[in-house]
């Protein structure tokens, strides 16, 4: 196992209720397996996954024990609760070298049976004056996008309930909404806000309340606005979520989860239940995008994830592969995850 630290500051920063994202650093693990060569990605953000601090010394610790017991010595120092990052950065390697050393590309590793070329996407846009809000939507739809995520929370709720409505009065009702509150309301606040854009086509909120709150939660579901879980699925807690009836949609973040294969499992747990599954990142690096790429790929009929982010980077790993266009980013089919081991250039 090889891993090289890389740092990828952002052009255009992520303002949210939790703070704003300016810079994403991580580990490239290297893996050679079966004959090919796997890359992988361990992007950590911190209240979401461990330090970088942990998840160099995680990732130091499994290339030790891989050199006395293979992969699988590696992965046992990995545990997806408490290192879900380096977990991730390991287990995309190994994926991108099973898929390749099989020949398919690495969401038909998931499922042999499945074809998929596109992939439903959100534009994803921060906390913003209702004009630049509106302004940014607008320039998504003129992109070609039909669904948006707008980041709320971080200003009163009466604020964020005149952007939604700049937003709605802007460019119509065809285009989808959603919001994303990073857990930043109490249930007054949310209730509020729930009741007040009721009548604005939004579609759900993530994680209006605190992680932990899942009765509240569950509480605020069963209007016309839908509840979403992200922060609520730290530190492993599907469990929890899934028999609290809290959630109409679970957002799965392969970063957050502790790899690819994790999120996969979990949306098609979620399936079963009737929650429907929607795959974002952290705001990663090429290698961490294509791999929530393939889970989402490889999920039938998923609707729109959160997967845009990379034109926020001012600089990627290796260059991407894939495109957007009318709200569709396209799948690569080559095998593995369709990045060249040898164009990959974390550049600390
Ligand atoms: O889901 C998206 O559209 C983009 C990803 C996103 O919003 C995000 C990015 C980094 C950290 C947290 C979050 C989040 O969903 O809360
Ligand atoms: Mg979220």
């Amino acid at each position: 196992m090889k891993t090289t630290p890389f740092s990828l500051p952002l052009s255009s920063p992520l303002a949210t209720a939790s703070g704003t994202i300016e810079a994403r650093e991580g580990v490239l693990v290297r893996y050679d397996h079966r004959g090919e060569t796997g890359i992988g990605e361990a992007t950590p953000l911190p209240g979401w996954t461990e330090s970088l601090t942990d998840c160099r010394a995680a990732l130091d610790t499994a290339a030790a024990a891989e050199t006395q017991g293979g992969h699988t010595a590696a992965m046992l120092e990995l545990a997806a609760d408490s290192v879900p990052a380096a977990r991730h950065g390991f287990a995309t390697a190994l994926l991108d070298a099973d898929a390749r050393a099989d020949g398919v590309p690495l969401y038909r590793w998931f499922d042999a049976d499945r074809h998929c070329e596109t992939v439903p996407v959100n534009a994803t846009v921060g906390d913003s004056d209702p004009a630049d809000t509106a302004d940014a939507v607008a320039r998504a739809v003129d992109q070609g996008f039909d669904c948006c995520k707008l980041k709320v929370g971080a200003r009163s709720v009466a604020a964020d309930v005149e952007r939604v409505r700049a937003v709605r009065d802007r460019v119509g009702d065809h285009v989808r909404l959603r919001a994303d509150a990073n857990g930043a309301w109490s249930r007054e606040q949310a209730t509020r806000a729930f009741d007040a854009v009721a009548d604005l086509g939004v579609d759900y909120v993530e994680q209006p309340l605190a992680a932990e709150d899942l009765s509240g939660h569950a509480d605020l579901r069963g209007g016309p606005v839908g509840v979403a879980l992200d922060e609520s699925l730290i530190h492993r807690r599907a469990d929890a979520v899934l028999s609290a009836d809290a959630a109409d949609v679970l957002i799965l973040k392969p970063m957050v989860l502790g790899g690819p294969g994790n999120a996969h499992t979990l949306a098609l747990r979620a399936r079963e239940q009737g929650i429907e599954p929607v795959v974002t990142t952290t705001i990663d690096g090429v290698v961490a995008r294509l791999a929530a790429l393939h889970v989402a790929a490889a999920v039938p009929d998923i609707g729109p994830c959160g997967l845009t982010t990379g034109d926020r980077l001012a600089r990627d790993l290796a260059p991407d592969p894939t495109t957007v266009a009318d709200g569709e980013m396209t799948v690569p089919q080559r095998d593995g995850l369709g990045v060249d081991p040898d164009e990959v250039t974390p550049d600390a």
